[in-house]
């Protein structure tokens, strides 16, 4: 059965800890035609719990990517603090136990498949001996080991992607963010990746955080969904979706995956309206 009972959720409930933090989080940018500021974020007040699946949806534009960033320590806010685990994360550098995921390729193109996976173990000055076994079972897991010596250019997307997944979590992240990295791939390819990514997170135990467009993997994959309102992005809706951590994909079939889906949806549907009416420039007063 993959439903959480209702006991298993208040247990959950009561154990959980806080891993993210943000509290009042704003970000903005100088307006494009140079007055002022756009605002793009926030405030956003919201407890990411440890070894919690969140996704967040949101309409186009809305501040997504952006929120990533800041969670990442790439971007600093322009007001309000995110705390990971218990300590400010501040921008400008990449707080230790984070490892990001982002949706352009970006695998190294002059090394193999098996450097591109060392490349962050090499950095750090891991062990070689370590360096070998982590890399080695990294390849296993991810299904790419008759790929070890093959270089980007030789591999499919979804290849490709899996290797930029493998360098990440072999540096043991304990926030792993995702910021749409199966956009690029077909229907089933991805289907299939979310399912190696729900096997992932129930062996490393990590806190995943994943951006996505796509409302049918916010369902599947998540513990709980964030729908952002229009830019600028805040939580309108937290949803806890009640699966249990055994999920995969089959879970499609299952009765309580298409009402989800379509909750999702119509949380979303009023902000993709007003984010296409401001594009457009046909918003009601
Ligand atoms: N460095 C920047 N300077 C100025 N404006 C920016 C910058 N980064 C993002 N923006 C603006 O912030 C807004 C939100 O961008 P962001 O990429 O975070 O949205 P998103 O929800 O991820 O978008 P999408 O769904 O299309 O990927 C956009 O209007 C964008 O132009």
């Amino acid at each position: 059965m993959r439903l959480a009972t209702a006991s298993q959720m208040v247990a959950e409930t009561a154990t959980a800890e806080a891993h993210v933090e943000c509290a009042a989080l704003t970000r903005s940018f100088p307006a494009v035609n140079g007055t002022g500021e756009l605002p793009v974020l926030g405030p956003i007040s919201l407890s990411i719990r440890r070894g919690e699946f969140f996704s967040v949806i949101g309409p186009s534009g809305c501040g997504k990517s952006t929120f990533m960033d800041v969670l990442a320590g790439l971007t600093t806010p322009t007001g309000g603090t995110v705390r990971f685990e218990d300590k400010p994360v501040v921008g400008g550098t990449v707080p230790d136990g984070i490892g990001a995921v982002f949706q352009q390729d970006a695998s190294l193109p002059w090394l193999s498949v098996w450097e591109n996976i060392a490349f962050g173990l090499r950095r750090r000055g891991t062990d070689p001996v370590e360096i070998k076994r982590l890399v080695d079972y990294a390849l296993g897991f991810m299904g790419l080991t008759p790929f070890a010596h093959a270089y980007p250019n030789q591999l499919s997307g979804g290849m490709r992607q899996r290797t930029c997944i493998a360098r990440t979590l072999v540096m043991k992240p304990r926030l792993i963010l995702l910021d749409e990295p199966f956009a690029a791939l077909d229907a089933q390819t991805r289907l299939l990746m979310g399912d190696e990514l729900l096997r992932l997170w129930r062996e490393t135990n990590a806190t995943v955080v994943l951006i996505t467009h796509a409302l049918d993997e916010a369902a599947m994959l998540s513990d709980r969904v964030g729908a952002m309102s229009a830019r600028p992005g805040r939580f309108i809706e937290l949803i806890e979706t009640g699966w249990s951590r055994d999920r995969d994909s089959t879970i499609v079939s299952d009765p309580g995956y298409g009402a989800l889906s379509s909750r999702l949806w119509s949380v979303l549907r009023k902000e993709s309206m007003k984010a296409l009416d401001h594009s457009l420039g046909t918003e009601k007063e």
